[in-house]
């Protein structure tokens, strides 16, 4: 539904050019929800403006739904950008408009008549659950009720596509919660492509299918949000997944913990479950063929993407070489496995 072939952006020339996108290929298919995540500065704004040409690239092709963006007129253009909705952090409402005017704006802009208009907005507000509010002003509503309002905006032409520009980042986390279900329910009923940008690793466990990693203007891994979530290869997807797990290791560990092994000392591990993985009984499977004792800190099983997935803090207690016979089955079997350490038995 969405291809970006090397679609790149520079801002500026000469001496203050700055290179915010280097050039990127994006594919998300119909009916996906698909997440790009990057720290401040990393680019994700302007990828996703390139994708309805609110920038215009600086090299590369831009199509959607078969049509290519970058070879349109400006008034085919403006057609096309019909079929792709977007919502913002700041939601950007007209606040002389009603909620009921506000979603009426592109109607009427695309020309039509003052009954369908009618019709076509109670089902949106219908749909956003803010029947009740049709007549209130922007500023008489909060930020979650401003957000659906937004939503309901960019749907009201039929857009095939929605683009969601970090849409939560300034709700708070329940707010955040319930207008991330409304997407989600938005696009399970209307079959609707979403791509959004975060800086958020929840929102992209919460609903996304598959997700990008953004760095500097290039993005550096992608994949399905549950297979990502125990197999990231990069040090900074890494980091982004850690900001969800809570999986700390006890201060008490933490203080017999040393990096290397010493006598009377046992590895930790943290063990990355997914998919199939999560659900096979390989730790009593080792614990028999290997003769070890394993024992289970703390786990965080979650879904994300519609799987399960999950992480292990475990310590082994077994002779050097059962250990390693242990890691090693284990990974043959698909689990992700770190050797955070190893714990001294007494202080
Ligand atoms: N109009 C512009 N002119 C010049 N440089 C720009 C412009 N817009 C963005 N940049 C630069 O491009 C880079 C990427 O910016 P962008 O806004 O896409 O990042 P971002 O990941 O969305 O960041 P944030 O989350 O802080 O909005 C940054 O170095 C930024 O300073």
């Amino acid at each position: 539904m969405i291809n970006l072939t090397a679609v790149s952006k520079v801002y500026g020339y000469g001496d203050s050019a700055v290179q915010a996108l280097h050039p990127t290929d994006l594919q998300v298919k119909r009916g996906e929800i698909f997440g790009v995540i990057g720290a401040s500065g990393a680019g994700k704004s302007t990828l996703i403006r390139c994708v309805n040409l609110l920038e215009r690239p600086t090299t590369g092709s831009v199509v959607i739904d078969g049509v290519d963006l970058a070879t349109q007129s400006e008034r085919d253009l403006t057609l096309s950008r019909r079929k792709i909705g977007m919502i913002f952090q700041h939601f950007n409402l007209l606040s002389s408009r009603t909620v009921a005017e506000n979603i009426a704006l592109p109607l009427e802009l695309a020309g039509l008549d003052k009954a369908r208009i009618a019709q076509r907005v109670t089902e949106l507000l219908v749909l956003v659950g803010l029947q009740e509010r049709a007549h209130a002003y922007p500023s008489e509503l909060s930020g979650g009720q401003k957000q659906r309002v937004a939503i309901a905006r960019a749907l009201a032409p039929e857009p095939k596509v929605l683009l969601c520009d970090e849409a939560t980042s300034a709700l708070d986390p329940q707010t955040t919660q319930s207008i991330l279900a409304l997407l989600k329910e938005i696009n399970r009923r209307l079959g609707l492509t979403i791509l959004l940008i975060t800086h958020e690793m929840d929102v992209v466990k919460t609903i996304c299918d598959k997700v990008a990693i953004i760095h500097d203007g290039r993005l550096v891994e992608q994949g399905e949000v549950a297979w990502f979530f125990s197999h990231a290869q990069t040090a900074l997807a890494r980091d982004f997944i850690q900001s969800t797990i809570h999986l700390p290791i006890p201060e008490e560990y933490q203080r017999r913990l040393s990096a290397t092994p010493e006598a009377d000392s046992w590895p930790l591990l943290r063990l990355g479950f997914t998919g199939q993985s999560v659900d096979s009984p390989l730790i009593s499977e080792v614990s028999r063929r290997f003769g070890v004792d394993v024992s289970i800190l703390s786990a965080d099983i979650e879904y994300a993407g519609g799987v399960k997935f999950g992480y292990l803090l475990a310590e082994l207690f077994a002779p050097t070489m059962a250990c390693e016979q242990t890691i090693e089955f284990l990974r043959h079997h698909q689990i992700q496995v770190e050797v955070l350490g190893y714990v001294r038995s007494h202080d």
